[in-house]
């Protein structure tokens, strides 16, 4: 046999028993098993663990005792090859039926032919239950940790994760916690955080102290957050081997922080801002806190107040209304509005008392918040409001306007005591009245419609309303609405300022008619005829259409007027007014002038030969008489005609033109139209050439007088003469006086020249009478414009002191249509003159409408027979026996003739048979220069050396 024992000893028995005693002493249980699968030898430790006795067991085998191994499995086990060894953990049951887990370690034996296998068997309870014990620990501390709602981690040297609980799996995004270990930050965070974490892991580990940081970290959705980190060494042996870190999300909290400090900030601004006093007391009204930015409107210094009462500092009257401040606050938890008088530095101030009730603790006495506005002087101005507002009620119910206030819905809210007396209402009556109900009718609803307006358009609106007055009396209001606008901006209500203004509407309506209506017909002035022109050729531009313009002048208006007198002429005027604007259609305008001048506007008119007729019309509306205060009247009328936009385009032109033509119509015999040409311009401009000459004629010395001798028909004696006036134009040449005379009247230039002829006309008579025997009397024309103008007779006066002529030497010839002034001035001035001495001549007698009457009434020495009458007395029978009534007439009035414009011997004899004494005419002598008058005047100008036939002029 061999020895497997070992030792050194012969006897194999005491070997087995030294082996088995030795073996006894071992803690683990030790079996060896024979070839045939059962043990031969256990020891007692075996029989110990297991509970059988050492005799038992040496029945049993392996499978016995080991639930896992099956005999034939023990027999493979022990035909291995010599020392095959084997370790398994299994359980081993015991004679109770107890699993013991167990590590067998064995080894295989082969001697002499058997085999054998020994095996050792090491209870592993402890060990497995120790294993379990930490299993389980660890997995506490795993669940503890992943539960654990910080990041918690474990770095190496290196930042490399050892470790980490699930939250940081989570936010790491990875499914498990395994999957961090090994790998750094910088494969789950973005790079400028992670560089972040692992500067921060270096500064732990180099300083080798924990560390507080905060971080951001990204979330699980993306979002920065913060966290707050903890990081600590993490050691090994002394080492400092990696970090452990451990952090929290507090991006909440840093918001909360964040918020508090702005809320903080906010109401330390709002403190700071308050412009107020703030004090924070407890219930015995103790200062406990005090703010302010105005300490000098405290009744002491902070300091002072602060642990004082409101009773040791305030009136026993401020106290006791702070009392019930406090009652109500602690009631309600507020109390507002009550007003205390407090003694500051800078003196009597008002406070409006704000308090609230403040918990400061569970079971604590509350404490309050005071707030102390000063409102002096609101107050004052308060006062000072109301009694403005006394001021303007007294102002608003006293006003002679209407002023009433509106609400949105057009409700009345007030309505002074005018209105309301106009309205016929009470004050009640009028409250919530709409205009329609207030104003009734027309008038009601266009003040709805203006409220409107008012209301969408937030603007002032003026206009005027006529409406009738609870006395049924028509009433014009100026009325003046007004939107009212609230605190939020929006129009709350709307003002109503109304005055009434009936009279001065009235009046506008009289000074409108004043202003642009001629008071006598009626009509369109020249004001609005221009207005009503300007706006003709407006329309007639815009439409391309032709327009006329027509002035019709009265033919003779004025011997009408001056012979029938004013009130005549009147009616006259308004009866041709009439028959104007009957002749024309209802849209043209006829307008009075001036004078008897008249406007005719045409708009629309296709052609301008259309206007011929409405001229025709015009003239045909005068060829029936007019019958007026009994007398029956003949008169014509002068048309002129402008055309737009042919003749021009301007309003001034076409009337200028209109005028022109009219006066052209008058220069061709009157009584008919005509229209404007261009020639009529030409010549308007030759008359203002002549005019601005005729200026200048006098002092160039143009101008000369020359003098047609009077002769008495029996001796052909030369008794007088007739100046007449003669212009030697420089380029013109002989400017005849009828040319010359017509413009100076309109220009009234005629002064001036016939103060010149006179004055020259004295000097003649002067040096012509110096010899004379008789007196030599100088006939000098006088044009009506000398005799209109006041001073005429001081003139004349001054003209015969200053030339030292005798007012016989001089005589005036006057027109026949003068002596037609109902005024009295003529006859005033030709009376005075006569007082003088200086006679008195009718110039063309018997071409006028001579009212005989008159030739008595006026001081007339002398009547011209005018050379028409002279002309054809010796043909015309007709003509003769006027010739003879008027000489008959002289005679009868002791008045002197003189036949004017005689040229032959024949109307000499003829007049000389008559009885007329004096002539005038070519057939004695032209006008001659004064020198040559002069010379002449001792001749006698023969009868026989006259020519029977006309001179030639
Ligand atoms: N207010 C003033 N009027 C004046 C003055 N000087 C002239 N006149 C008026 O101008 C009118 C034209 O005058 P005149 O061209 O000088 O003609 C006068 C005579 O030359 C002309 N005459 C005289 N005899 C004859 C004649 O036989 N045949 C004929 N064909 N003509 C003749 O008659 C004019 C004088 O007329 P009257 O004045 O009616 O006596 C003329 O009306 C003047 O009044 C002035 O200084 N102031």
């Amino acid at each position: 046999m061999q020895n497997i024992t070992g030792m050194r000893v012969d006897d194999a028995s005491l070997a087995w028993v030294l082996l088995g005693k030795g073996l006894d002493l071992y803690q683990d249980s030790v079996f060896i098993t024979g070839g045939d699968g059962r043990f031969i030898y256990v020891n007692d430790a075996a029989t110990r663990a297991l509970g059988y006795g050492r005799e038992a067991l040496l029945t049993m085998g392996p499978p016995d005792i080991d639930p896992s191994v099956s005999l034939q499995r023990c027999l493979e086990i022990l035909q291995s090859p010599q020392g095959h060894t084997f370790l398994v953990d299994t359980v081993h049951r015991t004679q109770g039926g107890d699993l013991i887990p167990v590590q067998v370690h064995g080894v295989t034996l082969q001697m002499d032919g058997q085999s054998f296998a020994v095996a050792i068997a090491r209870d592993m309870s402890e060990s497995k239950r120790m294993q379990e014990t930490l299993l389980q620990r660890q997995q506490y501390w795993r669940t503890l940790l992943d539960e654990f709602p910080f990041f918690v981690w474990l770095k190496d040297e290196q930042s490399r994760l050892l470790a980490a609980n699930t939250a940081y799996a989570r936010v790491a995004r990875v499914s498990s916690t395994a999957e961090l270990e090994g790998r750094t930050e910088f494969e789950f965070f973005p790079h400028d955080l992670a560089e972040t974490y692992v500067a921060d892991d270096k500064a732990v580990m180099a300083a080798g102290v924990a560390h507080y940081v905060e971080e951001l970290y990204v979330d699980e959705h993306d979002q920065r957050r913060w966290m707050e980190v903890w990081k600590s060494p993490l050691h090994e042996q002394g080492k400092v081997v990696g970090t452990v870190g451990y952090s929290r999300d507090i991006t909440d909290r840093k918001h909360t922080e964040s918020e508090l400090q702005k809320a903080l900030a906010f109401t330390q601004g709002v403190i700071d801002a308050f412009p107020d006093l703030l004090f924070e007391t407890d219930r015995d009204g103790r200062y406990l806190n005090i703010w302010t930015h105005n300490p000098e409107l405290l009744a002491a210094s902070r300091e002072s107040l602060l642990g004082r009462t409101l009773k040791e500092v305030l009136s026993p009257e401020s106290v006791e209304i702070a009392e019930i401040a406090y009652v109500e606050a602690e009631r309600s938890g507020v109390s507002l509005g009550h007003v205390i008088s407090v003694m500051t530095p800078v003196g009597l101030r008002q406070f409006e008392l704000s308090m609230s009730q403040m918990r400061v603790a569970d079971g604590a006495r509350p404490h309050f918040i005071a707030v102390s506005r000063d409102v002096t002087r609101r107050l004052e101005l308060q006062q000072e409001l109301t009694s403005r507002e006394r001021e303007y009620r007294t102002l608003v119910e006293n006003s002679p306007d209407v002023i009433a206030r509106f609400d949105l819905q057009f409700g009345c809210r007030y309505a002074n005591p005018v209105l309301l007396q106009a309205l016929g209402r009470s004050s009640t009556g009028a409250v919530g009245c709409s205009p329609l109900a207030l104003w009734g009718g027309e008038a009601g609803a266009a003040l709805e419609q203006r409220f409107a307006e008012v209301v969408d358009r937030r603007e002032s609106v003026e206009f005027e309303l006529h409406w009738s007055d609870a006395l049924e009396r028509s009433v014009c209001s100026l009325v003046s609405l007004t939107p009212e606008v609230g605190g939020d901006a929006s129009v709350s209500s709307i003002l109503m300022v109304a005055r009434d203004i009936s009279e001065l509407k009235a009046y506008q309506d009289k000074i409108h008619q004043m202003a642009f209506y001629d008071p006598l017909t009626g009509m369109p002035n020249r004001v609005l005829f221009n207005d009503r022109l300007a706006q003709m050729l407006k329309d007639a531009a815009y439409h391309r259409h032709q327009a006329g313009v027509m002035v019709v002048d009265l033919d003779r208006f004025k011997q009408i007027n001056d012979t029938m007198g004013h009130a005549t002429g009147d009616a006259l005027l308004k009866e041709v007014a009439v028959r104007l604007r009957n002749s024309v259609r209802s849209y043209d305008t006829v307008a009075r002038l001036g004078g008897d001048e008249f406007g005719i506007l045409l708009p629309q008119i296709r052609a301008g030969a259309h206007l011929t007729r409405v001229a025709g019309k015009v003239l045909a509306a005068f060829k029936q008489s007019f019958w007026l205060e009994g007398r029956e009247i003949f008169i014509s009328c002068s048309v002129g005609i402008a055309v737009y936009p042919t003749d021009s385009m301007v309003s001034e032109e076409l009337l200028k033109y209109a005028d022109s033509a009219m006066y052209s119509a008058k220069r061709s015999g009157r009584n008919d139209f005509r229209f404007y040409s261009k020639d009529l311009t030409v010549r308007a401009q030759e008359r203002l050439t002549l005019e601005s000459d005729l200026r200048h004629a006098l002092e160039r010395g143009e101008l000369a007088l020359h003098y047609q001798p009077k002769v008495l028909l029996g001796s052909g004696a030369m008794v007088g003469c007739e100046a007449l006036l003669r212009w030697a134009h420089p380029r013109l040449g002989m400017v005849p006086p009828d040319q010359f005379i017509p413009v100076a009247e309109d220009s009234g230039l005629i002064n001036e020249l016939g103060a010149w002829v006179l004055r020259e006309s004295c000097l003649t008579a002067v040096v012509w009478n110096a010899a004379a025997a008789l007196p030599r009397k100088v006939a000098v024309n006088l044009s009506v414009r000398q005799i209109q103008v006041p001073g005429l007779v001081a003139q004349v006066q001054g003209i015969l002191a200053e030339t030292h002529c005798q007012p016989q030497w001089l005589e005036f010839e006057i027109t026949e249509s003068l002596l037609l002034d109902e005024d009295g001035l003529v006859v005033n001035a030709l009376q005075a003159l006569r007082d003088m001495g200086v006679t008195i001549a009718i110039d063309d007698f018997g071409t006028g409408y001579s009212a005989l009457s008159y030739l008595a009434r006026f001081p007339i020495d002398t009547l011209k027979i005018d050379r028409s009458f002279i002309h054809s007395a010796t043909t015309d029978h007709f003509r003769a026996e006027l010739v003879r009534a008027i000489l008959s007439i002289a005679r009868c009035l002791n008045q002197q003739v003189v036949a004017e414009g005689v040229e032959t011997r024949v109307q000499a004899d003829f007049l000389a048979a008559e009885g007329c004494q004096l002539a005038q005419g070519y057939l004695f002598s032209k006008a001659v220069p004064r020198e040559q008058l002069l010379a002449m005047s001792d001749a006698c100008l023969a009868l026989g050396d006259m020519p029977s036939e006309p001179i030639a002029t």
